[in-house]
């Protein structure tokens, strides 16, 4: 059975008129490697710490600025709010389809809360803490290309004909502000499109992103922005010491005109600055040390990396099972062409190195999981090759073989093949990362052992289920496999309202 939302009765949760209080006993281990008699052991301990939480309920009217806004997945996006908000349905060659929001987790994913009377009793993920309501969002943003809103949907061909002309009349007004263009970081093939840039030095450029945010906020009367970048994947910064190690010297970097501070990371600064929430959906190490530095000193929300949306979620489904089947992935090749103008700018090779190490470290935290499969250090053959096939549109087409070692010498081959709607998976994506976002600066808690409330972390592993490449807090383990990603979300958000997290035990069928 399904409910669409339930109230949480117990001794530790409070329900007052601007949060929801609970108490949270969270239960975990504590392992020490001793010498018990002459010989060294492991010794696991289970533990558990009392954590307090306190969620704002006064959900905001939230503002998202997209970088990239004009291209596939920021009309995309746009649209499906705008189509979702006026109730607008359109012909296809199908049927008469309604708008939804299909493929976002916080939107169309479900939480099992329990049983009634022998019955499996679910409810809306969304329903576990107060989120904003993406109807409610307004957009804005930045392109390099100053086509609006209406014809950068149709330059994208990601909708229905009906749905473009019903939404061109409200996003036709909707013009990109000009962004930050730097040629040496995306591919030369960009360079037609970039008509609509920010001039002056580095320095100029993000004070004129903070002018843009105020602006924006002062305009739109909203009482939070979060920043988003969907624009095109840059090469990888090079990391260097004096440039951007440290935040004294990226900020003097900048101060400098240093070539080697790429437009995103001049964006995340701006935003870092301005105390506004900052994701990256592309792979690029817009991220450099300093601007992590620089982030905790500001305690400023920043995440990423490289939205999760099609092959790659895949895989972290599958090697996720085959290794936790004790069954050992020995080579894996993943080969996809698209044809929309991200894989135009992936077809550089610069561009394409920064895809590469995105979906190629998605294994790792598996491989390393399991050393009954795999000797230290031994890894599958891993092959990732993007094609840029301008027939195909924003169609992707993704083609995997997993090859893996099973029982007593036998091999087990799995082809897959997967048309990813580029745009209309990511779009969802984009959307649950602004919204969890947003929630999560609504949090704060402490344990046991500290004295005061405090936010999370400002590097937001929280988002990591949707990240390709999850940014994580120096010296914390990187989580890839989705169901583990996905149930650590659910399960603090449980805490927050004093669920324990689900365990899929249901002892009291067993
Ligand atoms: N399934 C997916 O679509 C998916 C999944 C993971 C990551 N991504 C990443 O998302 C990004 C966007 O994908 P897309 O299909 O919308 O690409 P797109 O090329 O259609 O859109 C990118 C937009 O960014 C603009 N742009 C480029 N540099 C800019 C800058 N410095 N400032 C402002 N605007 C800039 C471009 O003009 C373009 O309109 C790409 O980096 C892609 O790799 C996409
Ligand atoms: O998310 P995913 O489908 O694994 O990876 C995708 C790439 O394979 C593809 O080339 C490009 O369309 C997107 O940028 C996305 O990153």
């Amino acid at each position: 059975m399904f409910i669409h939302n339930f109230k949480v009765e117990s001794p530790n949760v409070k329900y007052t008129q601007s949060e929801i209080q609970s108490v949270y006993n969270y239960q975990t281990t504590e392992l020490v490697h001793e010498n018990r008699n002459g010989t060294y052991q492991w010794i696991v301990k289970p533990k558990s710490i009392k954590y307090e939480f306190k969620t704002s309920t006064h959900v905001p009217k939230l503002g998202v600025m997209l970088v990239g806004w004009g291209g596939n997945n920021g009309s995309a996006l746009t649209g499906a709010v705008i189509a979702n908000r006026e109730g607008i349905s359109w012909a296809t060659k199908d049927k008469i389809q309604q708008a939804n929001y299909f493929g976002s987790l916080t939107q169309a994913s479900a939480i099992r809360v329990g049983s009634f009377q022998g019955e499996e009793i679910y409810a809306p993920f969304k329903s576990l803490l107060p989120m904003v309501n993406p109807d409610d969002i307004v957009f804005g943003g930045w392109d390099i290309s100053n086509m609006n809103l209406a014809d950068a949907m149709a330059r994208a061909k990601v909708f229905d004909i009906d749905l473009q002309k019903q939404l061109r009349p409200y996003m036709e007004s909707m013009v990109p502000l000009p962004g930050i263009y730097d040629p040496d970081f995306i591919a030369a093939n960009q360079e037609d499109r970039a008509n609509n840039v920010i001039k002056g030095t580095k320095k100029d450029q993000v004070q004129q992103i903070i002018q843009d945010i105020k602006a924006f906020k002062e305009a739109n009367k909203v009482d939070k922005v979060v920043v988003l970048w969907t624009a095109n994947t840059e090469r990888y910064s090079n990391l260097v010491v004096g440039l951007n190690d440290t935040m004294d010297n990226l900020l003097a970097s900048v101060d400098r005109n240093e070539p080697e501070i790429s437009p995103s990371t001049l964006y995340a600064i701006a935003c870092v600055m301005e105390n506004v929430p900052f994701i990256n959906g592309s792979p690029q190490n817009t991220f450099v040390p300093g601007l992590i530095d620089l982030a905790i000193a500001k305690n400023s929300l920043i995440g990423g990396d490289d939205f999760k949306s099609g092959q790659t979620k895949m895989k972290s489904v599958l090697v996720d099972f085959l290794v936790g089947a004790g069954i050992k992935p020995t080579s894996i090749v993943s080969y996809n062409h698209l044809g929309n103008n991200d894989g135009m700018n992936l077809s550089a090779p610069q561009t394409f190195r920064s895809k590469e190490i995105s979906k190629s470290n998605v294994v790792d935290d598996m491989v390393n999981s399991n050393a009954i499969l795999y000797e230290p250090g031994e890894h599958p053959d891993h092959v990732v090759v993007i094609k840029y096939v301008p027939y195909v549109g924003d169609s992707k087409r993704a083609m995997d073989e997993y090859t893996s070692e099973i029982f007593m010498g036998g091999k087990n081959t799995i082809v897959l093949h997967n048309t990813c709607e580029d745009s209309l998976l990511a779009a969802p994506i984009i959307l649950d990362l602004v919204l969890l976002a947003e929630l999560s600066t609504r949090i704060q808690f402490k344990a046991e052992n500290e004295g005061k409330f405090h936010s999370f972390h400002p590097v937001a592993t929280i988002l990591s289920y949707l990240t390709k490449a999850p940014l994580v807090p120096p010296g914390t383990p990187v989580v890839n496999a989705l169901s583990k990603q996905r149930a650590m979300l659910e399960n603090i958000m449980r805490a927050c309202v004093g669920l324990a997290p689900e365990n899929n035990m249901i002892l009291e069928y067993k």
